[in-house]
């Protein structure tokens, strides 16, 4: 699967992600930042010129990498934003202007590097848009010959043609380093790739025509065309890229039938002509004439001689074996030389037409063949190699897969015990456990199992064999760079965003499916105002939950799974030690209710509850309660063992079963048939105890809930439906960014009804109705502190009532005065929170100047008059619409 890894389309969007974290103005600033890891050549560099810029992606790399006080020069057709540490302007780099503006920015400077990322318009033809792409990389060699310092670099891009050869060769005369690169960042569609070219040479004289396209990609010729190819490997058709041969505008060749049996040289005609003909000329072929009578001469000998264009090997060999026996008729066939080195007998290439070979040493001729083309049989061998280092890889891997599926079945099915995992582990707590319970826990693959989803583990291991098979180190470390980064952006993000920390630790312990779904909301997990959560202190509870686990996972009170499966946990409640437990969970106490023994199964237990809470559904763990009232909670573990001695010895007698059970019962048969229903009320926990406090928070709970209740649903159906397409996904080397992005959509859409929808939305209605809890303090508080002044009211009012009258005291009117007073005061004390009102105060006129305006206490606003009318004229209007 390095295939998909290696995906350039998917490499295109974690650049352009990465760019837009990083705030690049475009995702080719990560070729610059590759190009620079491998070759270094900007951390030194104090002058560069950037040749086609714009946006400005490479010009802001290079700032940021560069010394300060570089001199940074960058170019291109369309303008370019500012940039801090950078000159840039608009022109076009094949223009003389642009190579005089140039100047004047560097003025004596040279620069060290002269970079070059130009494209010209792409999207004409693709050969049209590879020649103005190399056109624009002479222009940029050019102004890189007349800047660069010597010892320079230049680095250019180059679309893949038949010219990036030539163009290479100029590189190579002017520089002492050439190398041909490309970028894990650039696109593996793209045909384009990096030319590095270090050292300068800086010669003093340079030939104009060495940068002049008209010369530079002038057409050499073509080295001579392997016919043998044609001829032996007909089939493997190549692609012809370089339209008609100079000089050759036909598309037709063809030579007389005779011709061809006399020539020396019978695999170049038949590998570059179209037909051979019997046709008689005016002045007459006799051998022509006689070959065409040749009983030799077959019908099919000719149909192959109609069109050679459309011949496959055999046909090839059937047409030399004619002509060797035409040959033998004519007398033409000389005595093959005896000597077995000679080049007569050189064997036809790899061991192709051994027939006729085989006739030639028979007679005095053979068709002398060259071998065939080294690089074709070299690339043959490699092909071969490869192929076969594909297919052991291939074959390790699925042996490596099977083997850990098989073991995890064997966890699944409980077929590894304790001292299994220890054989190898050191004991299932060791500290180099391959299978320490505690990882396998935390890794969440419990739960994975429970629920199906052993995939995802046993397909992790190959994202690191995807790694492996990367060929190219420097490239591998890349993308380990960058995936790092992306985690880097992962884990910012979540700073940022609660919402989605916690969804990270959900998928963290759920794996990459389960955290879809999230309807059911445990309201016994939320504080006081657990209502009043919104989705993102939603989540956090829950990431608190699962960190909170983590934590205590650590501790001896580990979190639920594969720990507590193997030392069942003692919840308390049902009064079962962990031994006990464990017994109990034999099969033979599969059918006896009331033990005590809870299902583990998440899932089950949701729609257990959904179901409880709907119509009839009576199962479930928490709803079972005849142990329960009976069996007192062990206070202290002599308690406790008392109790798994009963219980022991009733499973252990299967008759005495019940009776066992009952005397658990502290009272006689006849008590507990009067009180039977009084006591189950009395003992059994009301229905809310019985159950978890789940809330129904969304649409979908809500539709499955209502589907479940009323029937349309089997519990049965549900799990069956727990695996369905999505349950199997194959992520197999898909990086984590990818599988973020299309974990929010590749996910089971599960139906909404109208009904649910509705109810969920009444119920978010109710809820936003509700005041925060702020706001209800607050107005507690305001409440408290009103009370408490009437308080202080009433027993001062009380005091002066109770005051003497007469000489020297109060007298009834004073008194009132001065309770009216103390009443103003209370009041002024319960508006001592609002704010005076500010004054509005018209500028100009008695108000000049500054200065507090005369008679204006309290705040104030000076407006000027015009604004002071609006304002009025507005609040004028406002009043005559409203009524
Ligand atoms: C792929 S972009 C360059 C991206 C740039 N390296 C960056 O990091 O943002 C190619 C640029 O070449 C420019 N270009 C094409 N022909 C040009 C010319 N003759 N002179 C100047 N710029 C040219 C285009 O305007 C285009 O902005």
């Amino acid at each position: 699967m390095a295939i998909q890894k290696k995906n350039a389309k998917a490499r295109l969007d974690k650049y352009y992600y990465l760019a837009k974290e990083k705030g690049y103005r475009a995702r080719a600033a990560f070729k610059l930042i590759q190009l620079n890891k491998k070759y270094s050549f900007l951390q030194n560099a104090k002058c560069l010129i950037d040749l086609c810029a714009a946006p400005g992606s490479w010009l802001q790399v290079a700032a940021e990498t560069m010394p300060i006080k570089s001199l940074i020069v960058g170019v291109d057709l369309a303008p370019i934003k500012p940039i801090p540490k950078t000159i840039t302007f608009q022109g076009d780099i094949t223009t003389e202007k642009c190579r005089a503006t140039i100047r004047g920015h560097l003025k004596t400077w040279r620069a060290d590097a002269v970079i070059h990322d130009g494209a010209p318009n792409v999207g004409t033809a693709w050969v049209q848009d590879a020649f103005s792409q190399n056109e624009l990389v002479l222009s940029s060699l050019k102004l890189a010959t007349e800047f660069l310092a010597p010892n320079g670099v230049f680095v250019t891009k180059v679309f893949r043609s038949k010219d990036s050869a030539k163009l290479e060769w100029i590189f190579k005369q002017l520089f002492n380093k050439v190398e041909q690169t490309k970028p894990p960042s650039s696109r593996t569609v793209s045909a384009e790739t990096f030319y590095v070219c270090r050292g300068y040479k800086a010669p003093k004289q340079l030939d104009p025509r060495f940068l002049d396209p008209k010369y530079a990609f002038a057409e050499v010729e073509d080295a001579a065309v392997n016919n043998e190819a044609r001829v032996f490997n007909p089939e493997k058709k190549k692609r012809k890229r370089d339209g008609y041969e100079e000089g050759d505008w036909t598309q037709f060749h063809e030579v007389s039938a005779s011709e061809f049996v006399q020539t020396m040289d019978p695999i170049k005609m038949l590998g570059s002509l179209n037909r051979l003909h019997f046709r008689q000329e005016k002045n007459g072929d006799i051998a022509l004439a006689a070959l065409d009578k040749l009983p030799e001469t077959t019908e099919e000998v000719r149909l192959c001689c109609a069109d050679l264009k459309v011949l496959g090997r055999k046909e090839f060999k059937l047409l030399l074996r004619w002509r060797l026996k035409a040959r033998d008729r004519f007398g033409f066939r000389v005595k093959k030389d005896t000597n077995p080195t000679g080049p007569s007998t050189a064997t036809t290439a790899a061991g192709a037409f051994d027939d006729a070979a085989a006739e030639g040493a028979a007679g005095e001729e053979v068709a002398t063949l060259e071998p065939m083309d080294d690089e074709m049989r070299l690339q043959e061998e490699i092909q071969q190699m490869q192929e076969g280092q594909t297919k052991a890889k291939r074959k390790d891997r699925r042996k490596e897969n099977e083997r850990k599926q098989k073991e995890i079945t064997r966890m699944q099915m409980d077929m590894v015990t304790p001292s299994d995992l220890g054989i190898e582990a050191g004991g299932p707590m060791g500290d180099e456990g391959t299978f320490r319970l505690k990882d396998v826990d935390k890794a969440g693959i419990a739960r994975q199992i429970t629920r199906g989803r052993m995939y995802a583990e046993a397909e992790k291991p190959k994202a690191e064999e995807a790694e492996v098979e990367e060929e190219d180190e420097d490239g591998d470390l890349l993308e380990r760079e960058l995936d790092a980064m992306y985690d880097q952006y992962q884990e910012r993000k979540e700073d940022r965003d609660t919402k989605a920390k916690a969804k990270r630790m959900r998928k963290l312990v759920y794996g990459q499916g389960e955290e879809a779904f999230e309807g059911f909301d445990k309201e016994g997990d939320e504080g006081d105002d657990g209502a009043e959560m919104t989705d993102a202190e939603d989540s956090d509870a829950e990431f608190m939950e699962e960190s909170g686990d983590d934590e205590m996972d650590e501790g001896d009170d580990a979190a639920s799974g594969l720990l507590n499966e193997l030392r069942p946990k003692d919840d308390g409640k049902g009064g079962l030690s962990g031994r006990a437990a464990s017994f109990f969970q034999q099969d033979i106490f599969k059918d006896m209710g009331g033990l005590g023994i809870e299902e583990e199964d998440d899932d089950v237990d949701e729609i257990d509850l959904a179901r409880d809470s709907g119509v009839d559904v009576a199962s479930g763990s928490s709803a079972s309660p005849p142990l329960k009232p009976t069996t007192a909670e062990p206070s202290d573990p002599e308690d406790a063992e008392d109790d798994e001695e009963t219980i022991a010895a009733a499973a252990a007698d299967d008759d005495e079963e019940e009776s066992d059970i009952e005397v658990l019962h502290p009272s006689t048969a006849a008590e507990d048939e009067e009180s039977w229903e009084e006591t189950t009320s009395r003992r059994l926990p009301t229905e809310r105890e019985a159950r978890p406090n789940i809330d129904i928070i969304t649409a979908e709970a809500m539709t499955l809930a209502h589907a479940l209740a009323t029937g349309k649903v089997t519990r049965a159906q549900l799990e069956d439906d727990q695996f369905n397409t999505y349950s199997h996904r194959d992520t197999d080397g898909l990086p984590e960014w990818f599988l973020d992005d299309e974990g929010k959509h590749s996910k089971r859409q599960r139906p909404v009804t109208a009904e649910a929808a509705q109810a969920i939305k009444a119920k978010q209605r109710a809820l936003n109705a509700r005041p925060i809890k702020k706001v209800r303090e607050a107005k507690a508080r305001k409440t408290f502190r009103a009370a408490r002044r009437l308080e202080k009211l009433k027993k001062k009012s009380e005091g002066l009532m109770d005051e003497a009258g007469g000489v020297g005291g109060m007298s009834e009117r004073d008194k009132a005065g001065e309770i009216g007073k103390l009443m103003a005061k209370a009041k002024k004390g319960a508006g001592k929170g609002k704010r005076p009102p500010v004054k509005v105060v018209r500028a100009g006129g008695q108000n000049k100047g500054a200065g507090r305006p005369r008679g204006v206490k309290g705040k104030y606003k000076m407006v000027d008059s015009r604004l002071k009318k609006d304002v009025r004229g507005e609040k004028r209007a406002a009043k005559k619409r409203k009524g």
